[in-house]
């Protein structure tokens, strides 16, 4: 028996700020064969992730208060030792990081930490790649060491993309495993959790600094009702005026006339709003992900939408 087959298998997935990670999740959860724990780490101190995975008879813990590649390692190492103590409700942990994580620093925790060591491993990296934002995404150092450090990438949005080249990625990775991926669809996802091993020589300390400094969050919260057309027309205005500097927006509302609640979200322009799964009353939630973001301006916007 190796050594290996004691220990707990960790699954790191990683992507571009909506690259479509959660969406990979929900088919995985879904459709896994093994009970799973998910470890979920979002930029922004408002969770919304954690609502967007489907629940099933899974662990979900969240991460909330900074990136796992650089501030909250120690935060990551407390809840796998705890995750270790219940480890009879589950045979496998998948790590979904932020969209500006680095992966390498993850796996390294895993492997050079001993403590951790002796008890899990990490099984593969796993990185969904926006081929929409293609571009974007590998001008920036994080979306580039998430292709470098991956034994899987999963290529998304292909649906919406017919002049995307994959040899720029192998270029860069040619000893990836590459493989389509729409919305999270894959001929066989189970074997997503049995990449068998990650390849410890890969990892470069050298990218492990904190890459993503110039990136910000802007958390708006607030009970109430949100005015329907008022909100939809100050989120299009966000995003037609902001496109360069909102990489990304998340939020979960109750708008006027819409039973329950909406989830709002967006990828630069592309938007997308659907009826939440569970109805959070008056709560409003919005996350917005970007460079340089006006706080006071979103805050403003935000606020004027609420129903008189
Ligand atoms: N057209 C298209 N849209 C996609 C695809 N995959 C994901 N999306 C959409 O892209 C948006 C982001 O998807 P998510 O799965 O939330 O992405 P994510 O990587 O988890 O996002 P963050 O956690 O914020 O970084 C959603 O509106 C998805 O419906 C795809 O293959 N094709």
């Amino acid at each position: 028996m190796r050594t290996q087959d004691k220990k707990i298998p960790i699954t790191i997935l990683t992507g571009f700020l909506g690259a479509g990670k959660t969406s990979l999740l929900n088919k995985l959860i879904k459709s896994s064969d093994k009970k799973l724990a998910l470890i979920i780490n979002e930029f922004g101190e408002l969770g919304i992730d954690g609502e967007l995975v489907c629940e099933a008879e899974n662990q979900i813990l969240e991460l909330n208060n900074g990136c796992l590649c650089c501030t909250v390692q120690g935060d990551l190492t407390k809840i796998l030792l705890q995750l270790y103590a219940k480890k009879d409700s589950f045979e496998q942990i998948v790590i979904e990081t932020t969209g500006l994580a680095n992966p390498a620093p993850v796996a390294e925790l895993i492997y050079f930490d001993p403590l951790i060591n002796s008890k899990f491993y990490v099984d593969g990296i796993i990185t969904v790649f926006d081929t929409l934002n293609a571009e974007h995404v590998l001008s920036s150092p994080e979306g580039l060491s998430q292709i470098v450090y991956a034994d899987k990438v999963l290529l998304s949005k292909l649906d919406k993309c017919d002049n995307f080249d994959p040899s720029q990625l192998s270029e860069i990775n040619p000893l990836a495993v590459y493989e389509r991926c729409d919305h999270g669809e894959l001929v066989d996802l189970n074997a997503l959790l049995n990449l068998g091993g990650f390849n410890v020589d890969n990892l470069s300390s050298e990218i492990k600094t904190h890459l993503h400094s110039h990136m910000g969050s802007v958390s708006l919260s607030g009970e109430g009702e949100l005015n329907n057309a008022c909100f939809r027309q100050w989120i299009g205005s966000v995003l037609f005026d902001m496109s360069d500097v909102v990489y990304r927006m998340k939020g979960i509302v109750n708008l006027s006339g819409v039973e329950g609640s909406t989830i709002f979200q967006s990828v630069h322009r592309l938007f997308e709003d659907e009826k939440a799964e569970k109805d959070y009353g008056n709560e409003n939630r919005v996350v917005f992900i970007g460079e340089g973001l006006n706080e006071d301006v979103l805050k403003k916007g935000f606020f004027t939408c609420f129903k008189e």
